[in-house]
């Protein structure tokens, strides 16, 4: 399959429509692992645009009691400091229904990434594999998960034939250290979402498919080119 035509994008005009439409795809993707297999497992992007997405997701019925949530990527900090992953998702996502839900942070209070990896490790190789979902996010760099042009263990985590589930990341527009599932883990998933807001996103999107000068090197496009895991973009203004 040529890896373009395994994404597929849905565009809306509104926002609000956009979360709507993406909460009901996973919450039946919820619903079908629960059936086949008794439970489920979701892992999400933090980041500020998956508010909506949250909250339309927290209040759709079905048995959250029997679905794990974690973290695609999470920033190197406790869950009170407003850069936490894990605070957003507790806010907004864990909320309503979802309130049931069992959250698995990757954050695991040790000094940094690297001395927690083996526990977060450890942690999400205990989810039922493979996931129901994914949500991805995408930074105007090109970033997707903790995937950071020049992060320090990004060839690591983009290598389709590596083992690690959990990487450390640390890189120069990351901000603080970060903890980020790796590619093959993320391609682990029944359905691939990434969900898009505004035009400059569109824009950075279109570059990295195509590929063109500084966009060759956007680690989103590791996620495009695959063909692993069918991916459905979600955009909206
Ligand atoms: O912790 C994070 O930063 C993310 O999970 C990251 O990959 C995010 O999805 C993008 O940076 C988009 O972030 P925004 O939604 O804030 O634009």
């Amino acid at each position: 399959m040529s890896p373009l035509l395994n994404v597929t994008t849905h565009s809306f005009t509104d926002c609000k429509a956009q979360a709507a439409a993406l909460a009901e795809r996973i919450a039946g993707h919820l619903r079908e692992g629960i059936d086949q297999r008794g439970s489920a497992a979701l892992a999400v992007s933090g980041g500020s645009t998956p508010k909506d997405l949250f909250a339309r997701l927290s209040r759709e019925a079905l048995d959250w009691s029997r679905v794990h949530i974690t973290l695609v990527d999470e920033r190197w900090v406790p869950d009170t400091d407003e850069r936490s992953n894990a605070r957003l998702v507790k806010a907004t996502l864990l909320q309503n229904a979802a309130s049931a839900a069992q959250f698995v942070p990757l954050y695991t209070g040790a000094e940094s990434p690297e001395a927690g990896l083996a526990e977060a490790n450890a942690r999400i190789d205990a989810l039922p594999h493979p996931f129901d979902a994914v949500v991805l996010g995408m930074g105007d760099d090109g970033h997707t998960a903790s995937f950071f042009p020049g992060g320090d263990h990004l060839a690591e985590a983009l290598d389709l034939d590596g083992q690690t589930r959990v990487l450390p990341m640390r890189a120069p527009g990351a901000g603080e250290p970060r903890i980020t599932l790796s590619l093959p883990a993320v391609l682990d998933t029944r359905a691939l979402y990434l969900l898009v807001t505004g035009a400059t996103k569109r824009d950075v999107l279109a570059d990295a498919r195509l590929g063109l000068g500084a966009a060759q090197h956007y680690p989103v496009r590791s996620v495009l080119s695959q063909t692993r895991a069918p991916l459905a973009v979600y955009w909206c203004p």
